[in-house]
């Protein structure tokens, strides 16, 4: 692992991975390897979560394209030095914001959508002019040994890694190095990675989960809602993180909800769901068993229905939820709607506050609407609070993966030193306090004071 991180090291201080034009290129490589190689990828991301090709590309290879057409047209723009305000003291200085590479960034992926996860940060790194060090999740190993064995064949080799394996892997990783960490997965992991990188005192990024509370009220378009929040809820059989964890709405509404999804499942899904090319399963037994325990002693409205052989739960509404039951307290990651009634918006609110983040202090909001902020670059994707920290996608990722380096590139012709008189220390006051917000005339009188104090300075007069 060692040997794996020094050698990406030492091909990120070759500084082959700085010029615009390598960045590009190895950005263009990805559409390519999309394109030549759609079949494998759809498959892969099939033979791990069951999705149909339709809906793995529209849910994890759409965004990487589009992703990767933003880079390739805004690269320029966003790697370009951006001036910065002077003072007087910096009159005739160069002043300017460089974003610079920051090194070997490692990126931790999670496996519910394994693909997108993995490779739309890594084209924020890669833009950014980084090497990286890609570490797939082992619960999607279709969608892993795939990467293993395509990011080298279209990327550069030295620059860009795969490591696969399990806990044993990703825990000697992170005993390496790094300039910065993206994780994405659950809060708990969130800590020991986040524990690891403070040893290096690395930046990290944390994507992880929570809950994202849905209010219905009674004012809404109720047709629409229960159709989106349907869509959102079992599509990937909920096993997304910024779908909806469970629904607030008054007492009056909840026999509605339940009547509307269902006939939005029937609709989406038809008369029976097990048999929907379009209907996922759960990961694996583990989580199948961790979503079935959640489910002890709670008030099935709708299906409940479940299959262990083929980890199969059913969409499922579950009514009058206490919220101090498990299904309540814990991320659920699966196809289990939990609805709680409150009397009104107010209380919905004070309900949401009466929790942690993300309950209130959310990473995203969308109204009307579930999860599509996600496919929108100019939005950050991130969390706040325990859903995490950092953002990227698009501009985002832009601004993460590099660093804003100050430059002050200063004149030889403006000598002051040493600053050890008070005349000396009442220039310094003035020149460092006084902002240019006098337009073009005032900004040339402030200049030809400045020359002129620099004159004086160095005749001996102050
Ligand atoms: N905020 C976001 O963007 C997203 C967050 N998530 C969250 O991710 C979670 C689901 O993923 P997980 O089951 O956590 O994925 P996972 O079990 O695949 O773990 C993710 C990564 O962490 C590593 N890992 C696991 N245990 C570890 C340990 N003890 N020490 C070091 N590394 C370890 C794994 O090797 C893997 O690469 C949910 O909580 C979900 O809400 C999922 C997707 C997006
Ligand atoms: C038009 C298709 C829209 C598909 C939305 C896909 C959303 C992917 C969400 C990824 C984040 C997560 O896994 O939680």
């Amino acid at each position: 692992m060692e040997h794996e991180v020094q050698r990406v090291r030492a091909a990120f201080s070759s500084s082959r991975s700085h010029p615009l034009t390598f960045r590009r290129r190895q950005l263009k490589a990805l559409p390519a390897m999309v394109q030549e190689r759609e079949k494998d990828v759809l498959a892969a991301i099939g033979a791990d979560l069951s999705k149909s090709e339709f809906i793995a590309y529209s849910q994890e290879v759409i965004s990487v394209l589009g992703e990767i057409d933003l880079m390739l047209e805004k690269l320029p723009e966003w790697a370009a030095a951006k001036p910065a305000q002077r003072n007087l003291l910096t009159m005739l200085d160069e002043a300017y914001i460089q974003p610079e590479p920051l090194g070997v960034i490692l990126i931790i992926g999670a496996w519910n959508d394994p693909f997108v996860l993995t490779i739309q940060p890594l084209i924020g790194a890669i833009a950014a002019g980084n090497a990286v060090i890609i570490k797939p999740s082992e619960v999607s190993e279709n969608t892993a040994k795939l990467l293993a064995k395509l990011l080298p064949q279209y990327l550069d080799q030295d620059l860009y890694a795969v490591v696969n394996g399990g806990v044993k892997e990703t825990t000697e990783l992170l005993k390496q190095q790094f300039d910065h960490i993206l994780y994405t997965g659950n809060t708990a992991v969130g800590k020991i990675v986040m524990q690891a990188a403070a040893k290096h005192l690395t930046p990290v990024a944390l994507e992880l989960g929570g809950k994202s509370p849905c209010y219905v009220d009674r004012d809404c378009d109720l047709d629409v809602a229960c159709r989106r929040i349907t869509w959102g809820k079992f599509m990937n059989c909920r096993q997304t993180c910024i779908a909806s964890s469970y629904v607030l709405c008054e007492p009056s509404l909840q026999d509605l909800i339940v009547r509307k999804v269902q006939e939005a499942v029937k609709e989406f899904y038809g008369e029976n769901v097990k048999e929907s090319p379009d209907y996922k399963r759960i990961i694996n037994l583990r989580h199948f068993k961790r979503i079935k325990s959640l489910l002890e002693g709670q008030k099935i409205a709708f299906s409940g229905e479940m299959d262990e052989a083929t980890r199969y739960i059913a969409p499922t509404i579950l009514t009058d939820v206490n919220p101090d039951t498990k299904v309540m307290q814990e991320e659920i990651f699966g196809p289990i709607l939990p609805i709680v009634p409150v009397k009104n918006a107010d209380e919905a609110i004070q309900f949401i506050n009466e929790h942690e983040t993300p309950w209130l202090s959310t990473g995203g909001v969308t109204g009307n609407e579930v999860i599509m902020y996600f496919m929108l670059s100019s939005l950050p994707f991130r969390g706040v609070g325990s859903s995490g920290m950092g953002a990227y996608h698009g501009k985002h990722s832009f601004d993460t993966f590099p660093y804003q380096r100050p430059c002050l590139l200063k004149t030889l012709k403006q000598e002051g030193y040493p600053l050890n008189s008070q005349s000396k220390v009442g220039w310094a006051k003035l020149f460092l306090l006084k902002r240019f917000n006098k337009g073009r005339l005032g900004l040339l009188l402030l200049t030809l004071l400045g020359v002129l104090a620099a004159l004086l300075i160095k005749a001996g007069y102050c």
